[in-house]
């Protein structure tokens, strides 16, 4: 895949904003942000309430029990190779928004909203709250857009594959991840090789060297790194990791973090905003 994006998106000749020159701390008030997240989600619960009973409750298990079986890193690394051909289709950011609107997210207990709606909604109130850091608006705009791996046009993948939170593989699966029992079911549970602590990696690895669970997340990145995107490391820090909720929400797999992803974790609780809902 390809994506255009027209200059008056992402001009940030004006709005460098390597993390050298201007470190997050400086740029951004955290706690003064004038966002709130909402109390309840579309279905009168608190957000991210997964075990709550709702009409989206028993199509959001029956999601993770397929998601948590299938994912397994022989998978996530095959696919990542697959799609990082990036040769899928040519399209503009627009048409690519348009393209997700035909899509429900089985994986959300939270949304009943199309998807177009999400993006204009998060990259409207990141914008409302930081009004100069137009690589955040963008960043929201098109956070989600690798969605679009759901679509014929780029191989009409499951949602198992496409959507949901995200999480380490090669390593053994935190408790903390949404629905975790269905873990026993996946083949790299039982792998020697796969399932203590730090499995195949070392301590303080860095991100980037993880293999996670192939997703939209990690779909768009590639999408936005292989167009030369000029997005600072910030914007594609949460577009790859903005779904793994069990680090930026539960604080497991911090020992696979470089200081680098130290530094950058805070932009994904800037992203917030990714849990909104508005009339
Ligand atoms: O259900 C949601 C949805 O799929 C989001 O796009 C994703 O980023 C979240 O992590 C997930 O929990
Ligand atoms: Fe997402
Ligand atoms: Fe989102």
């Amino acid at each position: 895949m390809i994506v255009i994006v027209s200059e008056t998106l992402c001009n940030n000749e004006d709005n460098n904003h390597s993390n050298k020159e201007q470190p997050p701390e400086e740029n951004l008030q955290l706690d003064g942000s004038t966002f709130v997240v909402p109390e309840n989600n579309a279905f009168g619960h608190s957000f991210r309430e997964y075990d709550k009973e709702s009409e989206r409750r028993a199509t959001v298990e029956d999601f993770y029990r397929k998601n948590h079986i299938y994912q397994t890193y022989e998978f996530a690394k095959k696919k990542k190779e697959e799609y990082g051909k990036l040769d899928k289709a040519m399209m503009s950011i627009w048409e690519c928004c348009e393209l997700l609107n035909e899509f429900v997210d089985e994986s959300d207990p939270d949304l009943d909203e199309p998807q177009i709606e999400h993006l204009l909604q998060t990259a409207e109130a990141i914008r409302r709250d930081y009004p100069n850091e137009d690589w955040l608006h963008l960043t929201a705009l098109i956070h989600d857009l690798g969605k679009v791996l759901l679509h014929p046009a780029f191989g009409e993948e499951p949602q198992w594959c496409v959507v949901g939170d995200t999480f380490p593989l090669g390593c053994a699966f935190s408790e903390s991840i949404v629905h975790s029992q269905f873990f026993k079911e996946n083949a790299n549970y039982h792998s020697p090789n796969f399932n203590s602590t730090l499995g195949i990696y070392n301590e303080k690895c860095g991100l980037d060297n993880v293999t996670m669970s192939w997703g939209h997340d990690e779909y768009m990145y590639l999408v936005a790194k292989g167009n030369g995107t000029t997005l600072p490391p910030a914007g594609l820090f949460i577009i790859r990791f903005h779904s793994f909720y069990a680090l930026h929400r539960n604080g497991a797999y911090t020992y696979l973090m470089g200081d680098e992803d130290k530094e950058m974790l805070k932009w994904l609780h800037v992203f917030k905003y990714d849990l909104l809902l508005l009339d």
